[in-house]
């Protein structure tokens, strides 16, 4: 298929957003702003470093990557609606392995209500994808990292490692529990956008959502805020049955291992019953984690308490493309 014809073949019939004015097919696309603030973000996935063709096939990349995406926007508490696709494609890629990755993407798309606006497409010596998105936030409401303040109670929602599990079964085959549980937590992540969204009746939430780890991420917030952050490591959501998974991993997966794309915030304690509500309404496990300390210092750190009761310095340590 030459690059017209696949153009031709990921182009979206209708458009499910109703702002759309050009979508696939001039030098840009056109969408009229309403009246809400406009998010986006940026994110690129490249082969051997995001996923390799071992352990995910091609419908899992393209899944995967616009997940990853949606994260963003639902940390930012934004609905999606539009994603752009730009692609590197390496010359041995079937028509068919593509048009899979593009069914993936789709497929998480239509949840989402989101549409397909443009991209752009080269060939290339490996497989990379970069994916923009764009979502809507009702004026001024976007939550930020910066948002934290002394006394708040850190949350996390869903479960921690378990991406990181995934991957190591994936590449590691043997006797495991849940297998399948494991592959889906890695190659499918469900980016929490209905929880966040609903979060928008809460009048202060900082958000982050945990690519790198929640370590990594936890630090963010403290920077961004400057406040300090106390973790109870033993407090930290897993699966049950991440217990089968050698003691020293799963620590390292649940606190640096990244990908679960899971959320990480904080909240005022006033406003804590009224979160908890929303992660009912939305079927999303939610769990107190830690807190905001209320230290003075003008050093903005992250603690970790282990099962020692031992506090120490939680290092920004996570998954870093650059040393
Ligand atoms: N090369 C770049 N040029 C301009 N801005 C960048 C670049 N890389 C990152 N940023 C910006 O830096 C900020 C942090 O980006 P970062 O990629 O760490 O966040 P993230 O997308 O939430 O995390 P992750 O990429 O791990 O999922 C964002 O505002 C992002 O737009
Ligand atoms: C083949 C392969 N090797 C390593 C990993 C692990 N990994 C890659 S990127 C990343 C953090 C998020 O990246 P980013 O910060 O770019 O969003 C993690 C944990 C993987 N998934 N596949
Ligand atoms: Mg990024
Ligand atoms: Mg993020
Ligand atoms: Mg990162």
């Amino acid at each position: 298929m030459d690059e017209f014809s696949f153009i031709n073949s990921i182009k979206q019939q209708t458009y499910k957003q109703s702002s759309v004015v050009k979508g696939i097919g001039d030098d840009a696309a056109v969408f009229r702003n309403t009246s809400q603030d406009i998010v986006t973000a940026v994110d690129t996935f490249v082969e051997e470093v995001h996923f390799s063709r071992a352990t995910m096939d091609p419908f899992h990349i393209g899944y995967r990557s616009l997940a990853a995406n949606i994260s963003d926007l639902a940390a930012m508490g934004a609905t999606p609606a539009f994603y752009l696709v730009s692609i590197v494609i390496p010359k041995h890629w079937a028509d068919e392995e593509l048009t899979k990755l593009y069914k993936g993407m789709d497929n998480l798309a239509t949840i989402h209500n989101m549409d397909l606006i443009g991209g752009d497409t080269v060939s290339g010596k490996e497989l990379s994808i970069s994916i923009t998105v764009i979502g809507f936030v009702s004026k001024g409401n976007a939550r930020y990292r910066s948002s934290a303040k002394p006394g708040d109670i850190l949350f996390v929602t869903g479960t921690l490692g378990d991406s990181q599990a995934g991957f190591h079964i994936l590449n590691n085959p043997g006797k495991f529990k849940e297998k399948e549980y494991y592959y889906n937590k890695h190659r499918m992540p469900e980016p929490r956008v209905a929880f966040a969204l609903e979060l928008g009746s809460l009048s202060r939430v900082a958000l982050n959502d945990i690519s790198d780890g929640i370590a990594n991420e936890a630090n963010e917030i403290s920077e961004a805020s400057k406040v300090s952050i106390t973790i109870y490591e033993d407090k930290l959501p897993t699966s049950t049955s991440y217990k089968q998974f050698p003691v020293k991993l799963q620590r390292e997966w649940k606190l640096f291992g990244g990908e679960d794309f899971e959320l990480v915030g904080t909240v005022a304690k006033a406003e804590w019953e009224a979160m908890k509500l929303v992660a009912e309404r939305t079927n999303t496990p939610l769990k107190e984690v830690g807190y905001v300390d209320f230290s003075k210092s003008d050093e903005h750190k992250v603690f970790g308490v282990n099962q020692k009761n031992k506090k120490k310095l939680l290092e920004k340590k996570g998954y870093t493309h650059l040393e």
